[in-house]
C-alpha cells in the first residue's frame, strides 16, 4: 500500500479551507488545514507535508513572501500559490519566487486536483530563484480567466529565456506582452529592441537585423550593427513576423539552429546572444500552406505560443481597461473623466475592431473633446459612430495622394519603435512606393513589360532589372 501524501492548506477563508479539504480528501490525500500563515509554517518547519496550497493574503503574514522561505528550509517542497488578487505581478511574483503554480480564484476543483498531481509527481527540478524585478512599471490590465491564463504563462516565462511566439488581432497587447516579457524576464538588464517587418522594406530587412559590412550593397557606405547585435544580452521582438520576406526567413532559420549569424557580406559568425519574441496578426499555418512562410521556421518560433484574445471575447476587461485608460489620458495631461454606467454598457456592446488600441483612442478622444466629467452613454455612442469604418473609408476615398501619402509615410514613422532617426529614409521611402507602382503598371497592360515601360517612362532593361530586385510576379505569356 502507498502512503498517502499530506497536503498542507493555508487559507482565512472557511468556506475555502472546507472546500479544498473535502476535494483533496475524496481524492485520496490527508489533509492539513489552517488559517494562519504562522501555523503553516511551524508545519514546514516540522518537516510535515508533501505540498503546500497557501493563500496570498492572510493576516498575519503574506503567503508570497511564505514561499521563499519554505524554499529555503525544504527546497524539495512544492507550493502552489492561490489568489483572488489576480493580478499580473501576483502572477509575476508567485513564479519568481519559486512557487509550482499559480491558480487565480476562482478555480475550477478539477484543475487544481491536476496541479496537486502534477506536483507530487513531476521530476524534481532545482528552480533558481530569481532576482525579483521591482517595481509595477508595467502594467497589463484585466480580470477575465483569458488574461489570467496569460498571465500566468507570462510569468512562468518570466524564469526561461524560450522563444515566444505572440498571435493576436491588432492592438491586443502584443508588444506590450513582449515588453512585459523582457522587463520581467532574466534579460531585463540588457537591451529590449524591437523590430517590424512590415515597415521595413523589404530588401533592407536582413541588414537591418544582421548588420552590413561597409561596401555590401549600395549606398552602405559603411559598416552597419544590426538588431540582433543591438539586442546582446536582451530581448530581440520581431513584429509582424508573418511579412518577413522569404531569403530573409532562410537567414533567420539559419541563425535559430546554428546560435549564430554572419553580417551581410561579412565572414565572421557572431554569437547571438538574444532572447527572441515574435508577434504578428496574421494567421501563419494558412501562410504556411500558401507557402508564404517556412515551416520550420515557424517551428523553430513557435516554442510557447500565446494568443491574445480579441477585446471582443473578453468584454468583463472594458470597464477597467477603459478606466485604465482615462486615468493615463490624465497623467498625459488631459483632462480627468469618469464614465457612468451608460458608458460603461455602450462600451461593452461595441465589438471593438481596433481592441484595446481602439479603445485607448476613445477614451483619449473623450478625455480631450468632452466638457463635462462625467461621461454619458450618448457621449461614447456619438464618439463610436464618428469613428465608423465606414466614415474612416468616406474620408480616404475623397483624400488626395499627396495627403494618402502623407497618412502612410507618418505611420510608417510612428511604427519605428525605436523613434527616428531612421537610416536611408528617402531610399526607403522610394522602395516602398516603387513597389506597388510597378505592380499597378504591370495589372493595367496585363503584364506587357514593354508597353508597362511605356507608361511609367521607364527603359525597358530597367524596368526588367527592377522586377527582379522587387521580386515582383512576371506573369509570363501576356509580355
Ligand atoms: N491588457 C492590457 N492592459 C493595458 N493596456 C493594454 C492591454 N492590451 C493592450 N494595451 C494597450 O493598448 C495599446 C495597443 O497595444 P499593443 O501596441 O501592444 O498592441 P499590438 O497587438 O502590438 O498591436 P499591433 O498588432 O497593431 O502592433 C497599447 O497602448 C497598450 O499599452
Amino acid at each position: 500500500m502507498t502512503e498517502t501524501r499530506t497536503i498542507l492548506v493555508a487559507d482565512d477563508d472557511r468556506a475555502i479551507r472546507t472546500v479544498l479539504s473535502q476535494a483533496l480528501g475524496r481524492a485520496g490525500y490527508t489533509v492539513r488545514a489552517t488559517s494562519s500563515a504562522a501555523t503553516l509554517w511551524r508545519w514546514v518547519e516540522e518537516g510535515i507535508g508533501d505540498l503546500v496550497i497557501t493563500d496570498v493574503i492572510m493576516p498575519d503574514e503574506n503567503g508570497l513572501d511564505l514561499v521563499p522561505r519554505i524554499k529555503r528550509v525544504r527546497p524539495e517542497l512544492r507550493v502552489v500559490v492561490m489568489s483572488a488578487q489576480s493580478t499580473f505581478m501576483t502572477a509575476v511574483k508567485a513564479a519568481q519566487r519559486g512557487a509550482f503554480e499559480y491558480m487565480p480564484k476562482p478555480f475550477d476543483l478539477k484543475e487544481l486536483l491536476a496541479v496537486v498531481s502534477r506536483a507530487l509527481t513531476a521530476p524534481a527540478v532545482a528552480v533558481p530563484q530569481e532576482e525579483e524585478a521591482e517595481g509595477e512599471r508595467l502594467p497589463l490590465i484585466g480580470r477575465s480567466a483569458a488574461m489570467q491564463e496569460i498571465y500566468r504563462t507570462v510569468a512562468r516565462l518570466t524564469t526561461t529565456d524560450l522563444t515566444v511566439m505572440i498571435t493576436g488581432e491588432s492592438g491586443t497587447g502584443k508588444e506590450l506582452v513582449s515588453r512585459a516579457l523582457h522587463d520581467y524576464g532574466r534579460r531585463r538588464t540588457g537591451p529590449f529592441v524591437a523590430i517590424n517587418m512590415a515597415a521595413i522594406p523589404r530588401e533592407l530587412i536582413e541588414s537591418e537585423l544582421f548588420g552590413h559590412e561597409r561596401g555590401a550593397f549600395t549606398g552602405a557606405l559603411s559598416r552597419g550593427v544590426g538588431r540582433f547585435e543591438q539586442a546582446a544580452g536582451g530581448t530581440l521582438f520581431l513584429d509582424e513576423i508573418g511579412d518577413m520576406p522569404p531569403e530573409a526567413q532562410t537567414r533567420l532559420l539559419r541563425v535559430l539552429q546554428e546560435g549564430e549569424f554572419t553580417t551581410v557580406g561579412g565572414r565572421n559568425p557572431i554569437k547571438a546572444n538574444v532572447r527572441i519574441v515574435a508577434a504578428t496578426h496574421r494567421d501563419l499555418r494558412q501562410a504556411i500552406r500558401q507557402g508564404l512562410f517556412r515551416e520550420d521556421l515557424f517551428y523553430r518560433l513557435n516554442v510557447v505560443p500565446i494568443r491574445l484574445p480579441p477585446l471582443r471575447e473578453r468584454a468583463e476587461d472594458i470597464p477597467l481597461l477603459a478606466r485604465h485608460f482615462l486615468d493615463r489620458a490624465k497623467a498625459a495631461g488631459l483632462p480627468g473623466k469618469q464614465l457612468d454606467q451608460g458608458a460603461v454598457d455602450r462600451l461593452r456592446q461595441h465589438s471593438w475592431p481596433g481592441n484595446a488600441r481602439e479603445l485607448e483612442n476613445l477614451m483619449r478622444r473623450l478625455a480631450a473633446l468632452y466638457p463635462q466629467e462625467v461621461i454619458g452613454g450618448d457621449a461614447v455612442a456619438n464618439e463610436l459612430a464618428e469613428a465608423e469604418p465606414v466614415a474612416e473609408m468616406e474620408a480616404r476615398a475623397s483624400e488626395t495622394l499627396e495627403q494618402a501619402v502623407e497618412r502612410h509615410l507618418s505611420s510608417f514613422v510612428a511604427a519605428q519603435k525605436d523613434g527616428l532617426p531612421v537610416r536611408d529614409l528617402y531610399e526607403r521611402v522610394l522602395a516602398e512606393v516603387e513597389r506597388p507602382l510597378l505592380r499597378l503598371a504591370l495589372a493595367a497592360t496585363r503584364g506587357n513589360q514593354i508597353k508597362a515601360a511605356a507608361m511609367l517612362g521607364l527603359n525597358r532593361n530597367t524596368l526588367r532589372k527592377k522586377i527582379r530586385e522587387l521580386d515582383l510576379p512576371v506573369v509570363r505569356g501576356l509580355s
